[in-house]
């Protein structure tokens, strides 16, 4: 890709989220991700191209030198950063705006710095071992937290039975955030149990909201979209999953399609280096003090199903461990963040050498790591805190992409790099985005919105005696829960 003789007609609106639009190159498998701010921040248009720059390279520096560590350099690819042709980030701007979601339209593309994060398109798989053309398949999951905070400084029982997403629900659909609950919980997806992760995985797909997406040869064919219709779906699934059966059809056929398709993304999820190569995955995090959500909607005999884990090194697994970094809860957090402010009020020049709007480099992954473990009243252990904080909040905030590519009998495949036990074969990659630092400053935010959704939940749900969600749905969904999709 030349910079200097870029043309947006070679590029095409891919998607966006809340900081950052992304655009697809039409020949090349590389996208561009280009951050966004709102309509009437004037700020942002007065930066310099240095600042700018630099906050792009925070970006890269954060995703290279702390997550990928953290959570596995297969899994996570940081790009570079780049400085692109102002006319042309005008030009495309102006191309792909009538693309983007109204719901988005509050936030506008930065056309001013013409920085931007040049990325490998994640919705492609390369792979040079495999006969088969048919388009590649990409399901993208945003899983959100995955587990209940276990720090004393919790004062709210809830907290501890009741997932931070589940409770969310009711705050976003009261908010117009949504206009259907999801009756997805994270709980069950870190599970490590097959049959939990299914029923998750199935909510996923009956309600996508902004948690699941599935790409067709780079576009998208699937999301919370009025045009994500799961009939279509499965018809375009179809051809992957049973190439030439015309045995099954009609409803079993495509209950039998979304069963396989759950099952493959399950397979995906779960397998790790080893698991692989033996076919057996090697134990890691166990689910012991991970227990369940309240608010889930789980046969009690499936709970009782004994512990799983989630094999060592698997994706979820990875994730998991860095959300858990944050182990004090935003109620141990946020004294800690106003000692560190009470500190920089009295030395502000200690800003830099504690890093708190990085660099993000080795040092700062050290203050990560080698936090001590207690509360010593000093400077450092709140900031170390404060740091495993905010790398916990973007391991709760990411993405996961998983993308599948149809092999043939033939094609001679490495165990890695093929999804374990699935019939039809499918080569597959699996890569983490959206690993953007969460800036230090949200903390008093995160502070408030996680009482607000407390309180929320306590007051819909149990002061007007309404049932949670768990018991609305029981019955309906839990005596097969080898697959009860409704009727499409
Ligand atoms: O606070 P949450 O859990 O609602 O997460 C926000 C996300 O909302 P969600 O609940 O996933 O729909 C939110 O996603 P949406 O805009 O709702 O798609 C953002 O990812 C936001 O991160 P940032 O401020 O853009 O860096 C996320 O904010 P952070 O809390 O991660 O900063
Ligand atoms: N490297 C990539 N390859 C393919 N698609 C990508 C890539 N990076 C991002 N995307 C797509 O663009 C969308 C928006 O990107 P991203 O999630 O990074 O935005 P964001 O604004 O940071 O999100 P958030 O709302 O979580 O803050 C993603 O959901 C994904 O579908």
């Amino acid at each position: 890709m030349e910079l200097d003789k870029m043309d947006e007609n070679d590029w095409k609106y891919h998607g966006e989220g809340n900081k950052s639009l992304v655009v697809s190159h039409s020949q090349h498998s590389r996208v561009l991700r280009l951050l966004k701010y709102p309509a009437e921040n004037a700020e942002y248009a007065h930066q310099t191209t240095e600042q700018a720059f630099r906050h792009i390279q925070n970006i890269v520096d954060f995703n290279k030198n702390v997550m990928r560590p953290l959570l596995g350099e297969k899994y996570v690819h940081h790009g570079e950063a780049v400085k692109l042709p102002l006319d042309f980030v005008r030009q495309l701007s102006l191309k792909v705006q009538q693309e983007r979601p109204e719901s988005r339209c509050d936030k506008v593309m930065d056309t001013f710095s013409g920085c931007a994060v040049c990325l490998p398109n994640l919705t492609h798989i390369s792979s040079c071992h495999i006969t088969e053309h048919r388009p590649s398949l990409c399901i993208e999951i945003k899983p959100k937290c995955g587990f209940l905070p276990f720090s004393r400084h919790v004062s709210k029982e809830v907290k501890r039975k009741v997932c931070r997403f589940c409770m969310h629900q009711h705050f976003k659909l009261a908010n117009g955030k949504w206009k259907r609950m999801s009756r997805y919980c994270p709980l069950d997806l870190f599970s490590g149990n097959k049959q939990r992760m299914y029923i998750a995985i199935k909510h996923l797909l009956e309600e996508p909201q902004n948690n699941f997406r599935i790409f067709k040869n780079g576009q998208l064919i699937y999301s919370c979209k009025d045009d994500g219709d799961l009939n279509e779906l499965i018809q375009q699934l179809k051809p992957y999953f049973f190439p030439s059966n015309g045995l099954i059809n009609g409803h079993q056929s495509s209950k039998a399609v979304l069963n396989e398709l759950i099952q493959v993304i399950t397979g995906a999820l779960l397998s790790s280096w080893d698991s692989g190569r033996t076919g057996e995955p090697r134990k890691g995090l166990p689910s012991e003090g991970r227990a369940h959500c309240e608010a889930s909607l789980l046969h009690r005999d499936m709970l009782r199903n004994g512990n799983h884990c989630l094999p060592k090194d698997c994706v979820l697994s990875k994730i998991l461990q860095a959300q858990m970094l944050d182990s004090l809860d935003i109620e141990g957090i946020y004294p800690l963040y106003k000692r560190v402010e009470q500190y920089l009020e009295e030395f502000p020049k200690e800003r830099s050498r504690l890093q708190i709007d990085g660099p993000y480099n080795e040092n700062f992954l050290e203050k990560v790591k080698n936090c001590p473990t207690e509360d010593d009243g000093s400077i450092e252990y709140a900031v170390g805190k404060v740091h495993q904080y905010r790398v916990a909040m973007t391991a709760k905030d990411c993405s996961v992409m998983i993308t599948l590519a149809p092999c043939r009998e033939e094609d001679r495949l490495e165990p890695d790099m093929e999804i374990p036990l699935s019939k039809p074969r499918f080569t597959y990659s699996v890569s983490i985005l959206d690993l953007d630092p969460k800036p230090y400053e949200n903390i008093p935010h995160q502070s408030k919105l996680d009482s607000k959704i407390v309180n929320y939940y306590l007051r819909s749900v149990q002061s007007k005696h309404e049932p949670p969600k768990a018991s609305l749905y029981l019955g309906r969904d839990c005596e097969d829960c080898t697959l009860v999709f409704h009727s499409v």
